[in-house]
């Protein structure tokens, strides 16, 4: 496929003549709001949401289950304050054609809900989709009852024949490669005749923050879940089916999407504001706090929002990311500037994300000068000087934003196709050079 003029477009990132000192208003989280518009979708009744993510992986979601014949009203809130979503849900219907792009949110979460439309949905996405694995979801569908074409390597594109309605019941999966298997089918297990009962049978299963917000999110519009931590059985989620509410949800800001800014104080040695990060959250990216104060940084959390500050010196690290694999572009960013080496583990499923991103991190840092290998499950990085070039992206909205982190600190580096950060955050390049007053 020939490459738009924005795909290789070069992005001179700003290099940081000093230390940062910024407040940076971060949007709301991909994840909290493509499962809170699939949420209001199935509910019983309208809901809202406020301060949703507009973004690529967003806007996919909501044009899908527009498809379907959910109604999705864009405008500021009831009270005027802010955009505000307002869902108002319907029969789901078919025929209908889904684009989910490359968000594997839409890829996964969607399916389940196709099953309950009342004819065949096509989903359709980027070539990369066509890679990414949604066997666990295709499989357990067809034993729950549903019928789906597709061309048998457990992948899109496919079309799902919605009959009104699904069975439903227990199913086996294997969600070694996704956490988002899981979540798929539990944030549609209520509407499913028997519910759903969920076992892992796989070796590990990532990304466990992901699994409890779904279930936090399933509660809060008052489904029943049983779940491992709530006393149940070691791998099994069991959903029970039944009405879900109409909410009115503030989605709060997207932690993994303030990775970026809090590396920035902490590789310049200056101070970044988060405001309305959450005093309680199931989003990964609240273990920033506790592995960028590890690396070198401080932070306090306080009723405003958290307080980041850099001391001057970067420490390699020694860490296991399996259950927050999408952290692991940015931490490999600084983990290349830092003073000692570091190494990655537990994150093998990053080789199917948006790209392989163990491998495009390993050849990206390495073409600077770096010195990064790949292991079975990780990265080992042992800092080196680096110096300018291009730091290819792949489409990958997490690739360039760890590239401008190295940017900050290594004159002369220039990112590839710095638009693909619209998949989380369009507004990136604005926000960066914000934070640095330019
Ligand atoms: O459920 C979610 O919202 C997500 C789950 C994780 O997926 P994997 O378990 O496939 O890593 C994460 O990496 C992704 O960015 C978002
Ligand atoms: C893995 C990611 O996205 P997706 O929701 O497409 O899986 C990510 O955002 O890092």
């Amino acid at each position: 496929m020939a490459l738009n003029p924005a795909e290789t477009a070069l992005w001179p990132a700003p290099h940081a003549s000093g230390a940062v000192d910024a407040t940076v208003h971060v949007p709301g989280s991909k994840s909290v709001t493509n499962r809170a518009l699939v949420l209001a979708a199935l509910a019983s009744e309208p809901g809202w949401l406020r301060r949703p993510l507009r973004s690529r992986d967003t806007l996919l979601m909501a044009a899908a289950l527009r498809e379907m014949g959910v109604g999705i009203e864009e405008g500021v809130g009831p009270d005027g304050t802010g955009e505000t979503w307002r869902v108002l849900p319907a029969g789901l219907r078919g025929p209908a054609t889904v684009n989910v792009g490359n968000a594997g949110t839409v890829m996964r979460f969607l399916p389940p809900v196709a099953a309950l439309a009342d004819g065949p949905v096509r989903f359709d996405g980027d070539p990369r989709s066509y890679e990414r694995p949604l066997n666990g979801v295709i499989d357990a569908l067809r034993v729950l009852g549903a019928r789906i074409d597709d061309d048998g390597r457990g992948a899109l594109p496919l079309t799902v024949h919605g009959g009104g309605a699904l069975d439903g019941g227990p199913v086996e999966i294997d969600a070694s490669s996704s956490s988002q298997f899981v979540s798929a089918l539990l944030l549609s297990g209520p509407r499913f005749n028997q519910g759903v009962e969920v076992r892992h049978v796989g070796a590990s299963l990532p990304s466990l923050p992901h699994i409890r917000m779904t279930v936090d999110m399933l509660r809060a519009v008052g489904a029943q879940v049983d779940t491992p931590e709530s006393g149940g059985e070691p791998n099994v989620w069991r959903v029970t089916p039944g009405a879900l509410l109409g909410r009115d949800l503030t989605i709060e800001p997207d932690l993994s999407n303030a990775q970026p800014f809090l590396a920035a104080a902490l590789v310049t040695g200056g101070k970044v504001v988060i405001p309305d990060w959450p005093a309680r959250t199931t989003q990964p990216g609240d273990k920033l706090r506790e592995i960028f104060t590890e690396m070198g940084g401080s932070c306090e959390l306080t009723e405003y929002g958290l307080v980041f500050t850099g001391s001057g010196a970067i420490h390699g690290i020694d860490v296991d990311l399996s259950e927050v694999g999408e952290l692991t572009p940015g931490i490999a960013a600084v983990a290349a500037l830092a003073d000692s080496p570091s190494t990655l583990r537990g994150v093998a499923h990053l080789r199917l994300h948006e790209t392989d991103r163990l491998a495009a991190l390993t050849k990206e840092i390495n073409e600077l000068g770096g010195d990064v290998t790949e292991t079975a499950d990780g990265l080992h990085i042992r800092p080196r000087t680096l110096h300018g070039g291009t730091f290819h992206t792949y489409e990958d909205h997490r690739m360039a934003t760890a590239g401008a982190i190295i940017g900050l600190a290594v004159e002369g580096v220039q990112i590839e196709n710095v638009a693909t950060t619209a998949k989380t955050l369009p507004d990136f390049p604005e926000l960066w050079t914000g934070m640095l007053g330019a």
